[in-house]
């Protein structure tokens, strides 16, 4: 019988993911050797606190607080990195691909800003690198981008690519939790990023639809490229206005290329309750992807935790393994080809949600509305609302669709009018076409 050749891996990291990697690594060693006919044998795991009081206990022998013995190591084929940060990890990296070792990571921060000159580096050295994890936790979307879409034009991405966010508006929505406590359970379950900042201001997901971005539509598109609007400014009071709407407020990825011009934004948004990613809650995470051929299409699961993401970092592991096996590493990377151009505010168009404080007295109304016919702004629905403050009321409007330019003409005039004491908010609105 053939001796089974042994694949040697380097993980970088011990935490949340890191310890789902190596329980997959163990739990189903039998069905990795069947796909990819080698035993898969994790060597040296890097970590940084030796003293950590570890709930899943692996043999200490395997810990080491130095990278480079791990670098080194010419025993190892590949490094599996899930200890996160930009920096040293890319310094880490660049040298692990150096020494012509595979890289397989779930390091978003790293592959929206040094993505490109990781990719050259890999190439540069024949080797493979892999991060499906990076996004969406376990759904295969980038495969599903990079390999199942090949043959079409991707015009447009709507996502919910972060599953604290989306933890948190789902607790907030449904169980009356307040932004705190349901952040602190995100924390406590493993879904925050080890400064949440990230996950709450919106960058985490900015950086996923950079990645998604990029492959979609084969520009060169960073971090820089994407506006970003977190949630910590959602209220309870908005949730409870959009449902009375009809609507459900989820933190929307969206990516959408026009005339050859690309928008990419996160932020906020008011969608649809009918609508299949108003049903999306929890920590699950889901993509809607519009191709010029196929249509719409939908990749829906979990998109944080040990076991989901784990799912991810194995299944490129298995990749690298077979490829190794065939000899052809390091090929099919595909560099941006198309110029990155970004759309002008004025193509640049939603429909939008505004509440305003403003006085409630006559002639209110008209004075409000003829701002918004001055900017060409069209009103879809009014609804006003009495406020507990005498003499005060709530206003909020739904506009029809409106360029950036014109919302950006028309707020600051709002805002100026004696008659409003306060535009409390604004979201774009989706998703209404299931109607
Ligand atoms: N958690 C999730 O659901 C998901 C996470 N990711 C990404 O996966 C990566 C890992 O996340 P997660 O597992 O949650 O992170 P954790 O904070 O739980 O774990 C990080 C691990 O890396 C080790 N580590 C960190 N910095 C260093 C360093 N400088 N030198 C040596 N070891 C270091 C830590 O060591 P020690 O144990 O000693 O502290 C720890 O074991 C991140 O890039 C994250 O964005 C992607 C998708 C989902
Ligand atoms: N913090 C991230 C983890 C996965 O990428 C999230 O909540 O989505």
């Amino acid at each position: 019988m053939q001796e089974k050749k042994v694949v040697n891996i380097g993980l970088f990291g011990l935490g949340t993911v890191g310890t789902g990697v190596v329980k997959l690594i163990e739990g189903h060693q039998e069905d990795l050797v069947k796909q990819t006919g080698n035993e898969i044998k994790i060597e040296k795991i890097l970590i940084q606190d030796p003293d950590k009081d570890r709930n899943y206990k692996v043999d200490s022998n395997l810990l080491t607080t130095d990278p480079w013995e791990i670098i080194h190591n010419k025993d190892i084929d590949v490094i599996i990195e899930v200890m996160g940060n930009v920096y040293p990890t890319y310094e880490y990296l660049m040298a692990a691909l150096e020494q012509r070792k595979h890289v397989v990571t779930a390091n978003k921060d790293l592959m929206a800003l040094h993505g490109a000159e990781l990719l050259q580096q890999a190439s540069k050295y024949q080797c493979d690198l892999y991060y499906e994890a990076s996004v969406a936790g376990g759904i295969p979307i980038i495969r599903a981008l990079v390999e199942g879409f090949a043959s079409d034009r991707i015009t447009k991405l709507v996502g919910i690519v972060n599953g604290t966010t989306n933890y948190i508006l789902s607790k907030m929505s449904e169980e009356g939790l307040s932004f705190e406590e349901a952040l602190r359970q995100a924390q406590e379950l493993g879904y925050a990023e080890s400064d949440p900042t990230s996950d709450v201001e919106g960058f985490d997901a900015a950086r996923k639809m950079a990645i998604l971005s990029n492959l979609s539509f084969h520009m060169d598109v960073n971090i820089q490229d994407v506006k970003v609007k977190g949630i910590t400014q959602v209220t309870k009071e908005d949730i409870e206005l959009g449902k009375q709407l009809g609507y459900v407020i989820k933190l929307l990825g969206i990516a959408q290329l026009k005339d050859e011009q690309l928008a990419i934004s996160v932020q906020p948004t008011m969608i649809n309750k009918n609508h299949p990613l108003a049903k999306v809650n929890g920590v699950f995470n889901a993509i809607y992807v519009y191709g010029e051929a196929v249509g719409e299409t939908m990749f829906y699961g979990s998109g944080a935790g040990q076991l989901p993401t784990a799912t991810a970092v194995v299944s490129d592991l298995v990749t690298v393994v077979k490829q190794m096996n065939l000899g052809v590493n390091g090929r099919g990377v595909v560099a941006p080809y198309r110029p990155k151009l970004m759309m002008s505010d004025e193509l640049m168009t939603s429909r939008y949600f505004i509440r305003l404080k403003v006085s409630d007295r006559v002639g209110v109304l008209a004075r409000i509305t003829e701002n918004f016919a001055e900017e060409m702004v069209s009103i879809e629905e009014v609804l006003q609302l009495r406020l507990h403050e005498e003499k005060k009321a709530q206003l909020i409007i739904i506009t029809h669709e409106t360029s950036k330019a014109q919302l950006s003409r028309l707020l600051p005039k709002l805002e100026s009018l004696e008659v409003v004491d306060a535009i409390n908010s604004v979201y774009p609105v989706e998703g209404d076409e299931v109607e």
